[in-house]
């Protein structure tokens, strides 16, 4: 699937979305003005530090925050050209359960303990409809077979608890699949389960996303990313700061916060430290001004800078005023490779390069042999 006009068939369109949580001292910005798309069958990151807004931008997308003390107040969400905004609860529900699905981090969000696994899958399959004459039960036995749950026809019958937190992600997997969604959005599915089990979720999920099922997938995991993503966006303190082809972004993170994500992402896997608070962050012109080594007073005021083309490729854009016509980004960019996950500079890490075969073919400097 190719990067390029995904504005003209969008499946989802995020505009301008901003979601604003009344805290015991003040209003936090959770998401302060994002916009994407998210094309047919196409695959998207969203990565960034913890507390920049990722799930919440998930969750107000299709009613999910609560509300009080969350409240989506400006932008809009459209799906398939009709908006997810100002919707009542039982149509969210319904898009919810048939169209659009989530996969959470914890799959207990998503399991209910009083049913077997079985019956949870069935449930939007029967909602759904089978065809040729299979019963939802035999749909939902195929789904948890093709999640890889071993001897799915008698597991179908166990409840939540007697599954390990692995096999209970897998099951969330089926049951979000069950109704045939055309957008899953999954936020970090793959956090709380051993590493084992996330490589093999991983690649149940890069199976599930080789046909038109669109993903958007929220992932702290740079390997995760290269592996299942055509485009990424880079979030900072409620906005997206950079946005882009993954081998291009990859090959040339442009906005220094992703300079400087990416650059900690050795030491970030081991450090137990949380960043400071999001109070910090400003509200006004560049939300990541107060940690930018290329801050000028243009940073300061107004919205958050428009995106401006980092090179020739119009869908690679940073929202930084130093790649606007008349900026100067060479420092920037002289910085790029250092922080590349897969530049020269880079010890040779051939999974965190992007995965060619998901890859325009057309598009230089994707390869695996960096
Ligand atoms: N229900 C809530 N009440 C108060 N604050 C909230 C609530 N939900 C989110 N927040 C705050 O909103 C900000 C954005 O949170 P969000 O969960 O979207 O971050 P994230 O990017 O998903 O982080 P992580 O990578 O840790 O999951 C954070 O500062 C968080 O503390
Ligand atoms: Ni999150």
């Amino acid at each position: 699937m190719t990067a390029g006009n995904a504005h003209d068939d969008a499946l989802l369109s995020v505009r301008d979305l901003r979601t604003h949580i009344d805290t015991g001292d003040g209003r936090l910005h959770a998401v302060d003005g994002v916009s994407f798309d998210v094309a047919a069958g196409e695959t998207v990151c969203l990565v960034g530090e913890s507390g920049s807004g990722k799930s919440v931008t998930c969750e107000s997308i299709t009613g999910l925050v609560p509300s009080p003390p969350v409240n989506v107040v400006g932008g809009s969400a459209t799906f398939d050209g009709e908006s997810l905004l100002g919707r009542s609860d039982r149509e969210l529900r319904a898009v919810r359960g048939t169209r659009i699905a989530h996969v959470f981090q914890n799959p207990q969000r998503a399991l209910d303990p009083v049913y077997t696994v079985g019956e949870q899958v069935a449930e939007p399959v029967a909602i759904h409809g089978t065809q040729n004459g299979e019963t939802p039960r035999d749909r939902a036995v195929d789904l948890l077979r093709r999640v890889g749950i071993p001897r799915a026809s008698e597991r179908a019958d166990d409840y939540p608890h007697e599954f390990s937190g692995g096999m209970q992600q897998r099951v969330a997997i089926a049951i979000a699949l069950a109704a045939d969604p055309d957008l899953v959005i999954a936020d970090e599915p793959t956090t709380a389960v051993d590493v084992t089990v996330q490589a093999r979720l991983i690649d149940l999920f890069r199976e599930l996303t080789d046909d038109e099922t669109a993903l958007l997938l929220v992932t702290h995991d740079l390997r995760v990313t290269a592996s299942l993503a055509d485009r990424v966006l880079v979030m900072y303190g409620g906005t997206i700061l950079e946005r882009g082809p993954v081998g291009d972004v990859f090959s040339m993170p442009a906005h220094p916060y992703t300079q400087a994500l990416f650059g900690s992402y050795g030491e970030r896997q081991e450090s137990t430290d949380p960043r400071p608070a999001r109070g910090d962050v400003p509200t006004d012109g560049c939300r990541f001004r107060g940690e930018c080594p290329h801050a000028v007073d243009a940073c300061t005021g107004g919205d958050q800078p428009a995106f401006h083309p980092v090179e020739d490729d119009p869908a690679h854009a940073a929202s930084c005023v130093h790649y606007a016509p008349d900026g100067d980004s060479s420092s920037i960019r002289a910085a790029a490779a250092a922080s590349s996950p897969t530049g020269s500079e880079s010890p040779s890490d051939a999974s965190l390069s992007p995965d060619p075969t998901r890859s325009d073919d057309s598009r230089p400097g994707v390869d695996t042999d960096e």
